[in-house]
Protein backbone atom coordinates (compact mmCIF):
# COMPACT_ATOMS: atom_id res chain seq x y z
CA UNK A 1 0.00 0.00 0.00
CA UNK A 2 2.07 2.85 -1.24
CA UNK A 3 1.23 6.19 -0.87
CA UNK A 4 3.22 9.42 -1.20
CA UNK A 5 4.02 10.82 2.56
CA UNK A 6 3.23 13.88 3.01
CA UNK A 7 -33.85 5.94 -13.92
CA UNK A 8 -33.38 8.23 -13.45
CA UNK A 9 -34.09 12.07 -12.35
CA UNK A 10 -32.11 15.17 -12.48
CA UNK A 11 -32.38 18.55 -10.77
CA UNK A 12 -31.21 21.10 -11.44
CA UNK A 13 -30.79 24.67 -9.41
CA UNK A 14 -30.74 27.53 -11.69
CA UNK A 15 -30.91 29.12 -15.16
CA UNK A 16 -34.75 27.98 -15.87
CA UNK A 17 -36.86 30.67 -17.67
CA UNK A 18 -39.00 32.10 -14.89
CA UNK A 19 -42.57 32.05 -16.43
CA UNK A 20 -42.23 27.98 -16.07
CA UNK A 21 -45.50 26.30 -14.83
CA UNK A 22 -45.09 23.70 -11.98
CA UNK A 23 -44.89 20.60 -13.63
CA UNK A 24 -47.35 17.41 -12.80
CA UNK A 25 -44.30 15.21 -11.37
CA UNK A 26 -45.17 14.65 -7.93
CA UNK A 27 -41.36 14.65 -6.11
CA UNK A 28 -41.48 18.37 -7.77
CA UNK A 29 -44.68 19.56 -6.12
CA UNK A 30 -43.04 18.55 -2.81
CA UNK A 31 -40.61 21.44 -3.32
CA UNK A 32 -41.23 24.23 -1.26
CA UNK A 33 -42.15 27.92 -3.08
CA UNK A 34 -38.88 29.33 -3.75
CA UNK A 35 -38.20 26.37 -6.23
CA UNK A 36 -38.92 26.38 -9.94
CA UNK A 37 -39.31 23.38 -11.74
CA UNK A 38 -38.26 21.93 -15.41
CA UNK A 39 -39.02 18.58 -16.82
CA UNK A 40 -35.93 17.86 -19.10
CA UNK A 41 -37.15 15.91 -22.77
CA UNK A 42 -35.13 12.74 -22.15
CA UNK A 43 -35.30 10.23 -19.11
CA UNK A 44 -33.84 12.75 -17.15
CA UNK A 45 -35.92 15.61 -15.32
CA UNK A 46 -34.89 18.35 -13.97
CA UNK A 47 -35.89 20.70 -11.11
CA UNK A 48 -34.77 24.26 -10.39
CA UNK A 49 -34.17 24.90 -6.85
CA UNK A 50 -33.39 28.01 -4.60
CA UNK A 51 -33.91 30.48 -7.15
CA UNK A 52 -33.82 33.45 -5.41
CA UNK A 53 -36.56 36.71 -6.00
CA UNK A 54 -34.05 39.21 -7.68
CA UNK A 55 -35.04 41.71 -3.90
CA UNK A 56 -32.89 38.89 -2.40
CA UNK A 57 -30.51 38.08 -5.36
CA UNK A 58 -29.26 41.81 -5.00
CA UNK A 59 -29.29 41.83 -1.59
CA UNK A 60 -26.57 39.39 -1.95
CA UNK A 61 -22.78 39.65 -2.64
CA UNK A 62 -21.75 38.47 -6.35
CA UNK A 63 -20.19 35.29 -4.48
CA UNK A 64 -23.25 33.74 -3.12
CA UNK A 65 -25.37 34.39 -5.35
CA UNK A 66 -22.76 32.97 -7.95
CA UNK A 67 -22.62 29.92 -5.65
CA UNK A 68 -26.14 29.23 -5.67
CA UNK A 69 -26.17 29.35 -9.25
CA UNK A 70 -24.16 26.48 -8.92
CA UNK A 71 -25.70 23.98 -7.01
CA UNK A 72 -27.69 21.60 -8.90
CA UNK A 73 -29.35 18.07 -6.92
CA UNK A 74 -29.72 15.03 -8.96
CA UNK A 75 -31.75 12.09 -8.18
CA UNK A 76 -30.96 8.72 -9.39
CA UNK A 77 -34.17 5.52 -8.81
CA UNK A 78 -31.08 3.32 -7.70
CA UNK A 79 -27.55 3.92 -6.16
CA UNK A 80 -26.51 1.27 -8.89
CA UNK A 81 -27.59 4.29 -11.58
CA UNK A 82 -26.42 6.97 -9.15
CA UNK A 83 -23.40 5.03 -9.02
CA UNK A 84 -22.91 5.30 -13.34
CA UNK A 85 -23.74 9.11 -13.56
CA UNK A 86 -20.72 9.69 -10.66
CA UNK A 87 -18.42 7.85 -12.65
CA UNK A 88 -19.49 9.48 -16.06
CA UNK A 89 -19.07 13.24 -14.16
CA UNK A 90 -15.81 12.00 -12.05
CA UNK A 91 -14.07 10.82 -15.91
CA UNK A 92 -15.23 13.98 -17.68
CA UNK A 93 -13.63 16.24 -15.29
CA UNK A 94 -10.52 14.15 -15.37
CA UNK A 95 -10.52 14.12 -19.40
CA UNK A 96 -10.71 18.14 -18.83
CA UNK A 97 -8.49 18.96 -16.10
CA UNK A 98 -5.52 16.30 -17.66
CA UNK A 99 -6.15 18.35 -21.14
CA UNK A 100 -6.26 21.64 -19.44
CA UNK A 101 -3.74 21.60 -17.05
CA UNK A 102 -1.72 17.92 -17.13
CA UNK A 103 -3.19 16.93 -13.65
CA UNK A 104 -6.53 16.03 -11.72
CA UNK A 105 -6.83 16.46 -8.42
CA UNK A 106 -9.14 14.62 -6.27
CA UNK A 107 -10.58 14.61 -3.23
CA UNK A 108 -12.27 12.07 -1.63
CA UNK A 109 -14.19 11.19 1.98
CA UNK A 110 -14.15 7.83 3.91
CA UNK A 111 -17.70 6.49 4.01
CA UNK A 112 -20.21 4.82 2.03
CA UNK A 113 -19.21 6.97 -0.52
CA UNK A 114 -15.98 4.75 -1.90
CA UNK A 115 -18.63 2.02 -2.72
CA UNK A 116 -20.20 4.60 -5.09
CA UNK A 117 -17.08 4.97 -6.69
CA UNK A 118 -16.61 1.69 -7.71
CA UNK A 119 -17.98 1.85 -11.47
CA UNK A 120 -14.93 4.72 -12.35
CA UNK A 121 -12.47 2.15 -11.84
CA UNK A 122 -14.43 0.53 -14.93
CA UNK A 123 -13.41 4.00 -17.07
CA UNK A 124 -10.85 2.55 -19.98
CA UNK A 125 -10.48 6.48 -21.35
CA UNK A 126 -9.10 8.09 -17.97
CA UNK A 127 -5.40 9.03 -17.43
CA UNK A 128 -4.69 7.85 -14.08
CA UNK A 129 -1.16 9.10 -14.50
CA UNK A 130 -2.48 12.35 -13.96
CA UNK A 131 -4.13 11.98 -11.15
CA UNK A 132 -3.59 13.51 -7.69
CA UNK A 133 -5.57 11.52 -4.94
CA UNK A 134 -5.99 13.01 -1.28
CA UNK A 135 -8.28 12.52 1.76
CA UNK A 136 -11.00 15.23 2.86
CA UNK A 137 -10.61 13.77 6.14
CA UNK A 138 -8.76 11.07 8.16
CA UNK A 139 -9.24 8.90 11.34
CA UNK A 140 -6.08 8.96 13.01
CA UNK A 141 -5.15 5.14 12.82
CA UNK A 142 -2.69 2.70 11.39
CA UNK A 143 -3.63 2.73 7.55
CA UNK A 144 -3.78 -0.84 7.77
CA UNK A 145 -6.87 -0.21 10.44
CA UNK A 146 -10.19 -1.23 9.70
CA UNK A 147 -10.96 2.51 10.41
CA UNK A 148 -8.86 3.92 8.05
CA UNK A 149 -10.37 5.81 5.25
CA UNK A 150 -7.16 5.10 3.17
CA UNK A 151 -7.54 1.31 3.58
CA UNK A 152 -11.26 1.67 2.52
CA UNK A 153 -10.15 3.73 -0.50
CA UNK A 154 -7.31 1.55 -1.73
CA UNK A 155 -8.80 -1.90 -0.93
CA UNK A 156 -12.14 -0.55 -3.23
CA UNK A 157 -10.17 1.81 -5.80
CA UNK A 158 -7.02 2.49 -5.13
CA UNK A 159 -5.93 -1.11 -5.58
CA UNK A 160 -7.98 -1.17 -9.05
CA UNK A 161 -6.24 2.01 -10.85
CA UNK A 162 -2.40 2.57 -11.72
CA UNK A 163 -2.53 6.02 -9.88
CA UNK A 164 0.71 6.78 -9.40
CA UNK A 165 1.71 5.93 -5.73
CA UNK A 166 3.81 9.18 -5.47
CA UNK A 167 0.69 10.49 -6.32
CA UNK A 168 -1.31 9.03 -3.69
CA UNK A 169 -1.52 11.72 -0.73
CA UNK A 170 -1.89 9.57 3.06
CA UNK A 171 -1.78 11.22 6.52
CA UNK A 172 1.68 10.24 8.51
CA UNK A 173 -0.18 8.04 10.42
CA UNK A 174 3.09 8.14 12.87
CA UNK A 175 1.90 11.41 14.48
CA UNK A 176 -0.26 12.83 16.88
CA UNK A 177 -3.87 13.97 15.14
CA UNK A 178 -2.57 17.54 15.64
CA UNK A 179 0.83 16.95 13.82
CA UNK A 180 -0.58 15.11 11.51
CA UNK A 181 -2.86 17.92 10.08
CA UNK A 182 0.02 20.33 10.07
CA UNK A 183 2.15 17.96 8.07
CA UNK A 184 -0.64 17.17 6.04
CA UNK A 185 -0.99 21.09 5.52
CA UNK A 186 2.26 20.93 4.71
CA UNK A 187 1.85 18.43 2.19
CA UNK A 188 -0.50 20.66 0.65
CA UNK A 189 1.38 23.93 0.81
CA UNK A 190 4.70 22.08 -0.90
CA UNK A 191 1.85 20.97 -3.77
CA UNK A 192 0.82 24.46 -4.28
CA UNK A 193 4.66 25.66 -4.75
CA UNK A 194 4.96 23.03 -7.35
CA UNK A 195 1.83 24.02 -9.33
CA UNK A 196 0.47 20.47 -8.84
CA UNK A 197 -2.40 22.04 -6.93
CA UNK A 198 -4.52 25.39 -7.50
CA UNK A 199 -4.77 28.24 -5.63
CA UNK A 200 -8.55 29.81 -5.23
CA UNK A 201 -7.77 33.62 -6.70
CA UNK A 202 -10.85 34.81 -4.78
CA UNK A 203 -9.86 33.26 -1.25
CA UNK A 204 -6.34 32.21 -1.61
CA UNK A 205 -7.19 28.54 -0.32
CA UNK A 206 -6.00 25.83 -2.35
CA UNK A 207 -8.18 24.80 -5.32
CA UNK A 208 -8.87 21.47 -6.06
CA UNK A 209 -10.65 20.02 -8.94
CA UNK A 210 -12.87 17.95 -7.57
CA UNK A 211 -13.87 17.06 -4.27
CA UNK A 212 -16.13 13.83 -3.14
CA UNK A 213 -17.95 14.00 -0.01
CA UNK A 214 -20.26 11.40 1.55
CA UNK A 215 -22.72 12.74 4.36
CA UNK A 216 -23.28 11.34 7.71
CA UNK A 217 -27.25 10.65 9.43
CA UNK A 218 -26.39 13.67 11.32
CA UNK A 219 -25.72 16.01 8.14
CA UNK A 220 -22.00 15.93 8.90
CA UNK A 221 -19.31 16.44 5.65
CA UNK A 222 -15.66 15.35 6.37
CA UNK A 223 -14.96 15.63 10.10
CA UNK A 224 -17.06 18.66 10.80
CA UNK A 225 -19.75 17.84 12.33
CA UNK A 226 -22.86 19.56 13.94
CA UNK A 227 -22.26 22.24 16.81
CA UNK A 228 -18.49 21.68 16.65
CA UNK A 229 -16.16 24.88 16.70
CA UNK A 230 -14.29 23.40 13.63
CA UNK A 231 -17.30 24.20 11.20
CA UNK A 232 -16.02 27.87 11.82
CA UNK A 233 -12.21 27.46 11.13
CA UNK A 234 -11.51 30.42 8.85
CA UNK A 235 -7.67 30.33 8.68
CA UNK A 236 -6.62 26.36 8.66
CA UNK A 237 -6.39 24.20 5.82
CA UNK A 238 -6.39 21.48 7.94
CA UNK A 239 -6.99 20.58 11.33
CA UNK A 240 -7.30 18.17 14.04
CA UNK A 241 -9.92 17.00 15.64
CA UNK A 242 -9.89 14.90 19.28
CA UNK A 243 -13.66 14.75 20.47
CA UNK A 244 -15.52 13.64 17.22
CA UNK A 245 -19.04 12.46 18.20
CA UNK A 246 -18.38 9.81 15.43
CA UNK A 247 -15.45 6.96 16.44
CA UNK A 248 -12.97 7.16 16.24
CA UNK A 249 -12.23 10.32 18.10
CA UNK A 250 -9.15 11.45 16.93
CA UNK A 251 -8.99 12.71 12.93
CA UNK A 252 -8.16 15.43 10.93
CA UNK A 253 -10.55 16.88 8.12
CA UNK A 254 -10.30 19.95 5.34
CA UNK A 255 -11.69 23.09 6.79
CA UNK A 256 -15.11 25.12 5.09
CA UNK A 257 -12.52 27.30 3.13
CA UNK A 258 -10.95 24.14 1.59
CA UNK A 259 -13.64 22.35 0.43
CA UNK A 260 -15.60 25.57 -0.59
CA UNK A 261 -12.21 26.60 -2.63
CA UNK A 262 -12.79 23.49 -5.08
CA UNK A 263 -13.69 23.83 -8.34
CA UNK A 264 -16.29 21.15 -8.51
CA UNK A 265 -17.62 18.90 -5.27
CA UNK A 266 -20.23 16.24 -5.77
CA UNK A 267 -22.09 15.58 -2.31
CA UNK A 268 -23.34 11.97 -2.38
CA UNK A 269 -25.77 10.84 -0.42
CA UNK A 270 -27.96 7.73 0.02
CA UNK A 271 -30.93 6.23 2.17
CA UNK A 272 -33.33 6.96 4.13
CA UNK A 273 -31.61 7.63 7.09
CA UNK A 274 -30.04 10.69 5.56
CA UNK A 275 -32.89 12.25 4.57
CA UNK A 276 -33.82 14.42 7.50
CA UNK A 277 -29.98 15.78 6.79
CA UNK A 278 -30.81 15.99 3.85
CA UNK A 279 -34.20 18.18 3.77
CA UNK A 280 -32.32 20.80 6.06
CA UNK A 281 -29.43 20.75 4.23
CA UNK A 282 -30.87 21.33 0.77
CA UNK A 283 -34.42 23.49 2.35
CA UNK A 284 -32.75 24.64 5.61
CA UNK A 285 -35.06 23.53 7.74
CA UNK A 286 -32.11 22.94 10.12
CA UNK A 287 -28.75 23.52 10.46
CA UNK A 288 -26.00 21.23 9.20
CA UNK A 289 -22.48 21.26 7.94
CA UNK A 290 -23.40 19.82 4.60
CA UNK A 291 -25.40 22.68 3.98
CA UNK A 292 -22.61 24.81 4.40
CA UNK A 293 -21.16 23.24 1.56
CA UNK A 294 -20.29 24.92 -1.78
CA UNK A 295 -17.70 25.25 -4.55
CA UNK A 296 -16.40 27.75 -6.89
CA UNK A 297 -17.53 26.33 -10.38
CA UNK A 298 -20.29 24.11 -9.52
CA UNK A 299 -21.64 22.23 -6.20
CA UNK A 300 -23.81 18.79 -7.32
CA UNK A 301 -25.75 16.82 -4.93
CA UNK A 302 -25.93 13.04 -5.82
CA UNK A 303 -28.99 11.71 -4.18
CA UNK A 304 -30.92 8.51 -4.21
CA UNK A 305 -34.57 8.43 -4.24
CA UNK A 306 -35.08 7.22 0.17
CA UNK A 307 -32.51 10.09 0.48
CA UNK A 308 -34.67 12.66 -1.09
CA UNK A 309 -37.84 11.26 0.70
CA UNK A 310 -38.28 14.64 2.65
CA UNK A 311 -37.56 17.24 -0.21
O1 LIG B 1 -16.80 9.35 9.62
C1 LIG B 1 -17.03 9.64 8.46
O2 LIG B 1 -18.33 9.68 8.04
C2 LIG B 1 -18.71 10.38 6.85
C3 LIG B 1 -20.05 9.81 6.39
O3 LIG B 1 -19.92 8.41 6.26
P1 LIG B 1 -21.10 7.52 5.66
O4 LIG B 1 -20.63 6.09 5.81
O5 LIG B 1 -22.34 7.81 6.48
O6 LIG B 1 -21.28 7.91 4.23
C4 LIG B 1 -17.63 10.31 5.79
O7 LIG B 1 -17.98 11.13 4.71
C5 LIG B 1 -16.31 10.74 6.41
O8 LIG B 1 -15.28 10.77 5.45
C6 LIG B 1 -15.94 9.75 7.48
O9 LIG B 1 -14.71 10.03 8.08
Amino acid sequence: MASSSCFLRQILFSQVPTNLQPPSNPLALSFPKNLTCSIGSKSIKRLAFSRRKASETRSMSTTTATKEENKKVEIFDTEENLAAELAKYTSHLSDKYCKERGAFTVVVSGGSLIRSLRKLVEVDSIDWSKWHFFWVDERVVPKHHEDSNYKLAYDAFLSKVPIPPGNVYAINDSLSAEAAAEDYETCLKHLVKTGVLRVSESTGFPKFDLVLLGMGPDGHVASLFPGHGLCDEKKRWVDSITDSPKPPSERITFTFPVINSSAHVGLVVCGSGKAEAVEAALKKTGSVPAGCVSAEDELVWFLDKPACSKL
